[in-house]
């Protein structure tokens, strides 16, 4: 069976408020960036399955006939939206060589597609492909890096099997799936994130699939559409950590002090809430600078909140001092740890104001820039419509 070629992308993300909260079914309010990650699959005939993984070093082959081993022998084909398979998982985890302990990265990425590739075709025949992606975003940085790249497996693997069609037409650039397709790949997606995260909310492939700006609680997904334009400054600190181990992290916490931790989650929960408020009012009637006043409390409450929850740290504390000093309130965004932070900037706030934080987080060793938000879901792309830059590094492969 030869597979058609599908090339896909989809978009990272940024978590307002209610990152670790949500995945205790508190509100989350997220937003898609114009970072996204890349991926092509081609339909080959050579009897391998190729993975090429250029942002974290990772180029891998199997064989076909060793795959098929691993197809669990207990049921036929698998259904989104159930728990992971078991038998799969702890086969792969040893063909991969993984006996104990956390994945690493190169592990985490190549686990999640195996698992996703292995389901989707365990019950016709497994195809000879090679699958590469290549992304904007920094990897295990908070930026939802790990949703962009299983919403780009699910999406090629399910339109590669055919339980999806490829919306594509000829004169077109690119395309977006219907409602139905998006949640099929949305749930598929989930399944790549319990593989990278061990409980993800399903918020950071929820915004993958969708786009835009939403709200989430407990596996619902609502998007807000009317939203003002808000200008946002990414720092990244560098400092590299694991959703997966600030996420077990948290729990362990809530379990030692459940009465210390339940009102923070739902202080969090207060605070997401407030500002959906903020935000809708916004949009209706003039924006005040109190408006703004408000929106920077709640960044300030949040992140004191993340502090207790433990997933703080030093260079974190240095980026909300940093913008501080410029009257810019900041907080982390996504597990936390390290990885990268948010800046609110006010319509007034001068271009010289953010061209002078910028040098100063830069000076701390970090990266940092201003972005736009709310960029659409995965999309099917057509090759020639793909940015040349991202072109040119998927076809070295
Ligand atoms: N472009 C990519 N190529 C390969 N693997 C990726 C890519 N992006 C993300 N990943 C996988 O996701 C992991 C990072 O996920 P995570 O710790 O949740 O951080 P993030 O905040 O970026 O989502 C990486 O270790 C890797 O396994
Ligand atoms: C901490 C959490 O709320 C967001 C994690 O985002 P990221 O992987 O750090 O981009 C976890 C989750 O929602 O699954
Ligand atoms: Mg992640």
């Amino acid at each position: 069976m030869t597979v058609k070629d599908v090339f896909v992308s989809a978009p990272g993300k940024a978590i307002l408020h209610g990152e670790h909260a949500v995945v205790h079914g508190k509100v989350a309010l997220a937003v898609s960036l114009n970072l996204r990650t890349y991926l092509r699959l081609k339909g080959t005939t050579t009897g391998n399955v190729c993975i090429n993984l250029p942002n974290i070093d990772t180029f891998l082959c199997y064989d076909l006939s060793e795959l098929k081993q691993l197809i669990p022998v207990s049921c036929g084909k698998r259904e989104e939206g159930k728990p992971l398979d078991a038998e799969l998982v702890r086969k792969l985890r040893e063909f991969i060589g993984v006996t104990n302990g956390n994945l690493d990265t190169c592990n985490m990425a190549t686990l999640s597609f195996l698992y996703i590739y292995i389901s989707l075709f365990r019950s016709s025949e497994l195809p000879s492909l090679t699958v590469s992606v290549w992304s904007e975003l920094p990897t295990g940085a908070g930026l939802g890096s790990s949703a962009a790249y299983s919403v780009c497996l699910a999406s090629a693997l399910l339109c590669a099997s055919g339980a999806i069609p490829a919306p594509l037409k000829e004169s077109d650039q690119s395309a977006r799936w219907c409602q139905e397709d998006l949640e099929q790949i949305n749930s598929w997606a989930f399944q790549g994130e319990m593989i990278i995260h061990g409980n993800p909310s399903g918020v950071d492939n929820a915004v993958g699939t969708w786009g835009g700006m939403l709200r989430f609680l407990a596996g619902k997904i609502i998007p807000l559409s009317r939203v003002p334009l808000l200008r946002i400054l990414l720092t990244n600190t560098n400092v590299p950590r694991s959703t997966k181990v600030l996420v077990a992290g948290v729990k362990d916490k809530i379990n030692k002090f459940p009465s210390i931790m339940t009102p923070v989650l739902d202080s969090v929960d207060a605070i997401s809430c407030t500002c959906e408020k903020i935000l809708s009012e916004m949009t209706c009637e003039p924006i005040t600078g109190e408006h703004y006043n408000i929106l920077e409390e709640l960044i300030d409450m949040n992140q004191h909140h993340l502090n207790v929850m433990g997933v703080g740290h030093p260079s974190l504390d240095t980026l909300c001092q940093v913008t501080l000093t410029k009257g810019l309130h900041s907080k982390l965004t996504g597990a936390g740890g390290g990885g990268c932070g948010i800046t609110l900037l006010r319509p007034e706030t001068d271009s010289s104001v953010v061209q002078t934080t910028v040098q100063d987080l830069k000076d701390c060793g970090f990266d940092c820039w201003e972005t736009s938000i709310g960029g659409p879901g995965v999309q099917q792309h057509s090759p020639l419509s793909v940015k040349e830059e991202v072109l040119e590094i998927l076809n070295r492969y």
